[in-house]
């Protein structure tokens, strides 16, 4: 479903501070899968994530969705791609202070332009699933980590995407919730959804329904 091929990735480049982040990485991703990017700080896990995402894009080598080379398309072309076929789970879960947990998994539809009360129906519809529809209307501040994490989840989901890229999504949880955070990863595969995970977490990649770890190591994949 996914491919790299030979995918590097500078920063700063032709300055004196420029930083191969990714030096060449090749790699298949099936679809309906769970892949696990594991490595040490500074591997660049996360660098490779947003590439995949469409967030940002290679230096060189080519990314391909479903055999469409994505990393030469045009930016708006791209921003589709990223809307309709990825949801997006950060380590701080990045959600937005000042609005309800209901708006903040609307927020990654508005752009699409659908109705309005269909798309409140679906937000909620989708809190109900993950037990969070009692704190619809609260403001995300007060929430506790593994409410964060669900609303973070429900947003994600919002667009029903086909991938799901979350990002060192244990990080700041305890033990029991980054296991129901697997749990929860695992019902979305059965469902469908095809799940790349960044994480130096143990809970993470040695969770026995991992499909592949892929370890990586200063910007290139480890050897096996
Ligand atoms: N915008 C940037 N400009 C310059 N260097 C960057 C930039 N973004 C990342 N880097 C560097 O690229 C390398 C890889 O970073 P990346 O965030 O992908 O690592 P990571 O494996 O996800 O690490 P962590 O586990 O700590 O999140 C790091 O050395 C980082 O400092």
């Amino acid at each position: 479903m996914i491919e790299l091929d030979d995918v590097k990735k500078a920063f700063n480049q032709g300055r004196p501070n420029e930083f191969w982040a990714i030096r060449g990485v090749s790699l298949k991703m099936d679809a309906n899968r769970i892949t696990v990017l594991k490595g040490p700080s500074g591997s660049g896990k996360t660098t490779l994530l947003s590439m995949i995402g469409c967030l940002s894009r290679p230096t060189s080598g080519r990314i391909l969705l479903r055999s469409r080379i994505l990393s030469g398309l045009p930016e708006r072309f791209l921003t589709e791609i990223r809307r309709k076929t990825f949801g997006f789970i950060f380590q701080q879960f990045n959600l937005v202070k000042g609005l309800t947990v209901l708006e903040n998994v609307m927020l990654p539809a508005y752009p699409l332009g659908l109705d309005h009360r269909q798309l409140r129906e679906t937000a909620l519809k989708l809190l109900r699933q993950f037990n969070m529809d009692p704190k619809a209307d609260s403001k995300v501040e007060w929430l506790s980590g593994g409410e964060a994490q669900r609303t973070a989840i429900c947003r994600a989901l919002i667009n029903d995407p086909e991938i799901l890229i979350a990002d060192e999504p244990t990080a700041n949880l305890d033990t029991r919730l980054s296991r129901e955070f697997m749990v929860i990863i695992r019902d979305l595969k059965q469902q469908g959804k095809t799940v790349i995970v960044t994480s130096h977490d143990p809970v993470v990649f040695e969770y026995a329904e991992i499909d592949t770890v892929v370890e990586m190591r200063d910007g290139i994949l480890a050897e096996a």
